[in-house]
């Protein structure tokens, strides 16, 4: 690269600026027609495809990436099936832009109502996944944004790939190429570029960990829809049953380590605490979970339990280790949640409708849940389609974002003629 990386960012914000404004006037069946033509040069494209993933999978295994890591990097047949499933799929939902709501008469005489529009510019920092790049880049485009994409730098290569198989689509549909740009360098100071850049772009998401919250928290100019750290808990109440139990906290856990949604603290009430955990404790054992866990699950589960420190109910492990914690009340479990937790996505397990009340109110987080596994917090499972992520920020959109969560909503006014008095 000549240029500096200010500079290229520059060039990618004022031409991802003027390409929104072609793509919120974009007809529906032409932002289909460039997601249906990216799906068809991604499967054109399957060995150039896995010929650049192996690249990044090799710097990966030279730089040390764990299994976990190198598993999420990993573009297999099947996952580039399922990108372009994806894309098709995006192609298949209703179009929100454009739509107006509740138009009414007010007594002056015009008529009011918010009309759906695009957030204009969204600049997306995600992990080393190369199908993110397919989920942001399809909702982004379905919902009339410009987007700039910032992978993981490990993932430079396979994403590369990808943006060329998106560029084929845009130009096949004759939309601009700036529509969709993804980020060619691996400099940090990439990222510091992209969120300090409110004249071009007009929301950030940032899909990541620790690292990434404190430099988004210290330099971002630009709005910022966080989508961070899952500390994802299960409360089984004493008035739990035994079966459903068992089987939300063994899902919530086992059924894939890395996702942020992934359950990393169980919380047990002590009345249910000896017939609950040994069970569990067997289950976990047997899939090779580490054990963490406060004295009392110690002593009722054996040495083999490792202390959990202060640290472990802060922890986000990503991996499979879980921390174990038995509380003496309902108020316990939602004091601990709602000190160690990410606001993410919590669960309590209980056939108590009051208990079941209690955690739904108390428990401030973006997903609560009554005797359903953490796992299910995600844009498709929830009905949305697709998602760009899990929103752990308050304003905007909470939790699984979808299409309608890149929008926004402005107010249309019709007179004829009618002036204020
Ligand atoms: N809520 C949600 O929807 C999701 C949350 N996550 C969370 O992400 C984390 C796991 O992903 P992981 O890959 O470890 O995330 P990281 O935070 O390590 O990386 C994510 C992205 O942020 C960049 N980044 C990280 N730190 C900085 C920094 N200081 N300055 C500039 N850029 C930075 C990375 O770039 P680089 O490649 O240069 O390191 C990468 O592009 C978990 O905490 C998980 O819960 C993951 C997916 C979805
Ligand atoms: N929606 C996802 C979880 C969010 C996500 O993408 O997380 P990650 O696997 O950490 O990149 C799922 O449940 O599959």
């Amino acid at each position: 690269m000549t240029e500096s990386v200010l500079d290229y960012m520059n060039r990618l914000g004022r031409a991802a600026r003027e390409a929104s404004r072609v793509l919120a006037r974009a007809a529906t069946a032409q932002k289909n027609r460039a997601l249906q033509a990216a799906a068809a040069a991604l499967d054109a494209a399957r060995d150039e495809l896995v010929d650049a993933n192996r690249q990044d999978l090799e710097a990966g295994r030279a730089n040390g990436l764990d299994e976990a890591m190198l598993d999420r990097l990993a573009l297999t047949p099947a996952r580039i099936d399922d990108m372009i499933e994806g894309l098709r799929q995006v192609a298949a939902l209703p179009d929100p832009i454009g739509e107006i709501r509740d138009m009414r008469y007010l007594p002056s005489g015009i008529q009011v109502g918010k009309m759906r529009v695009p957030l204009g510019v969204v600049g997306i920092i995600y992990e080393s996944r190369p199908n993110v790049t397919i989920d942001a880049a399809s909702l982004c485009l379905k919902s009339g944004n410009a987007t700039i994409l910032r992978g993981g730098s490990e993932a430079i290569h396979s994403n590369q790939a990808i943006a060329r198989c998106i560029q084929q689509g845009l130009a096949e549909a004759g939309l601009p190429a700036a529509a969709v740009q993804v980020v060619e360098t691996t400099d940090r100071a990439a990222v510091g570029a992209l969120i300090t850049m409110p004249e071009y772009v007009d929301v950030i998401v940032p899909r990541g960990g620790k690292g990434l919250i404190e430099r988004i928290s210290r330099d971002a100019k630009v709005p910022v829809i966080k989508h961070l750290d899952g500390i994802c808990h299960v409360f089984i109440d004493q008035a739990a049953d035994l079966d459903k139990a068992i089987r939300v906290a063994d899902n919530a856990k086992t059924q894939r380590y890395a996702p942020c949604n992934t359950m990393e603290t169980l919380l047990v009430h002590a009345a249910i605490a000896s017939r609950v955990l040994p069970p569990l404790a067997a289950i976990y054992r047997d899939k090779g979970v580490e054990l963490r866990g406060c004295p009392q699950t110690r002593e009722l589960l054996g040495a083999d339990v490792l202390e959990a420190s202060e640290a472990d109910w802060a922890t986000e492990y990503n991996a499979p280790i879980l921390s174990i914690r038995i509380v003496a009340s309902l108020d316990e479990a939602i004091e601990h949640i709602n000190r160690f937790g990410s606001q993410h996505t919590d669960a309590i397990v209980t056939e108590n409708f009051s208990d079941a009340r209690r955690f739904i109110t108390e428990v401030d987080s973006a997903s609560v849940m009554v005797n359903a596994s953490t796992r299910f917090a995600d844009g498709f499972e929830y009905g949305l389609g697709a998602e760009i992520g899990i929103s752990t920020d308050k304003l905007h959109a909470r939790g699984p974002v979808g299409l309608e969560g890149l929008t926004s909503e402005k107010y249309v006014v019709f007179g004829d003629g009618h002036v204020r008095t």
